[in-house]
């Protein structure tokens, strides 16, 4: 049997959640730091650790099936490329920024200027949708030092938090793109290695799936169970169990852990008690 061939960054932003995920899929890599390579003791799957800005290229030459990378780099390297799988980390902005003492306020007042960047592709592609002439600087890191010292106007790059931003005095005038890690494939994955690919996606699904909800346990009297189940959001049919004590039930349900705080008062004002909120490694549909 062949084996999947995946790109994951070799150290950097995404290798660590990478690695997690991986493993939390089941998947275990003996993963010597200098090894370039390394193969999965129990799933058909072999790890190649690379330079980020290289897996594009990797992807397209059909040298790996498949890669964990970030959304923003396909957008600058390889837009013809799918995505397969959002993976919920490393999630940042790739935004245009200037000194806090400009004017520019968008794209538009970025006529003629200079703009210092990492992802002049990207650049481009929103400086002509916006009919705008610019000047790219291309450098490869530390770009938001770029108008300090004198060598662009403006800057894009990717922007999280914004400290970064802040501590050089920029502003961040317009977003450009949102950009999370994603799971993506290689025009040239072979069939056979495409089968191991879709199994690899299901196992991802599932532990995506319970990362995103909450396993709830709470005890109600029985006379407020059906107001109860009605707070729940999204839930189809409640597991509910009488416990030992006269006229209560234990009430079971899967929650999105974005709902969960919102109806807790509610939960509590209804009659809830002994609410218990545990996660979830995997929930398979
Ligand atoms: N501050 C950040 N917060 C969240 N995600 C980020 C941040 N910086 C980068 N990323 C994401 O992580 C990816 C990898 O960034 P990182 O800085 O580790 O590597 P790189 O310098 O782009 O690449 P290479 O591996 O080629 O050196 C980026 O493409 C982006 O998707
Ligand atoms: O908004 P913030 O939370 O400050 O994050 C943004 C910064 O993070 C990235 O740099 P990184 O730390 O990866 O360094 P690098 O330039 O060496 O890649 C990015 O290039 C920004 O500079
Ligand atoms: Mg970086």
């Amino acid at each position: 049997m062949g084996k999947l061939k995946i790109a994951v960054q070799k150290s950097g932003r995404l290798h660590d959640d990478s690695m997690k995920i991986l493993k939390e899929v089941g998947i275990s890599i003996d993963n010597g730091k200098d090894q370039l390579k390394a193969s999965a003791r129990n799933f058909p799957l072999e790890v190649f650790y690379l330079r980020n800005g290289d897996i594009p290229q990797y992807l397209k030459d059909g040298v790996v099936d498949a890669a964990i990378i970030g959304e923003n780099l396909l957008f600058e390297k390889a837009s013809d490329l799918n995505v397969v799988e959002r993976l919920g980390f490393s999630k940042c902005k790739v935004s245009l920024a200037v000194p806090k003492s400009g004017k520019a306020t968008s794209i538009k007042d970025l006529e003629g200027l200079r703009i210092a960047t990492s992802y002049p592709n990207t650049v481009n592609h929103f400086l002509e949708l916006n009919g705008v002439n610019a000047k790219l600087h291309i450098i490869n890191g530390s770009v938001e030092i770029a108008p300090n010292i004198g060598l662009a106007d403006a800057i894009c790059d990717i922007v999280s938090s914004g400290s970064t931003l802040f501590k050089n005095g920029l502003k961040e005038i317009q977003t450009l793109l949102k950009s999370e890690a994603v799971l993506t494939i290689s025009p040239k994955i072979s069939t056979e290695n495409r089968d191991i690919l879709d199994k690899l996606r299901f196992r991802l699904q599932s532990v995506l799936r319970g990362r995103q909800n909450k396993y709830v346990l709470l005890n109600a009297p029985n006379d407020k169970l059906e107001a109860i189940t009605e707070i729940l959001p999204g839930m189809n049919s409640p597991t509910i169990l009488p416990l030992a004590k006269e006229g209560w039930s234990s009430l079971h349900s899967v929650i999105n852990k974005n709902d969960f705080w919102n109806v807790i008062d509610e939960l509590k004002a209804n009659g809830a008690e002994g609410i218990l909120v545990c996660p979830i490694e995997n929930m398979v549909l």
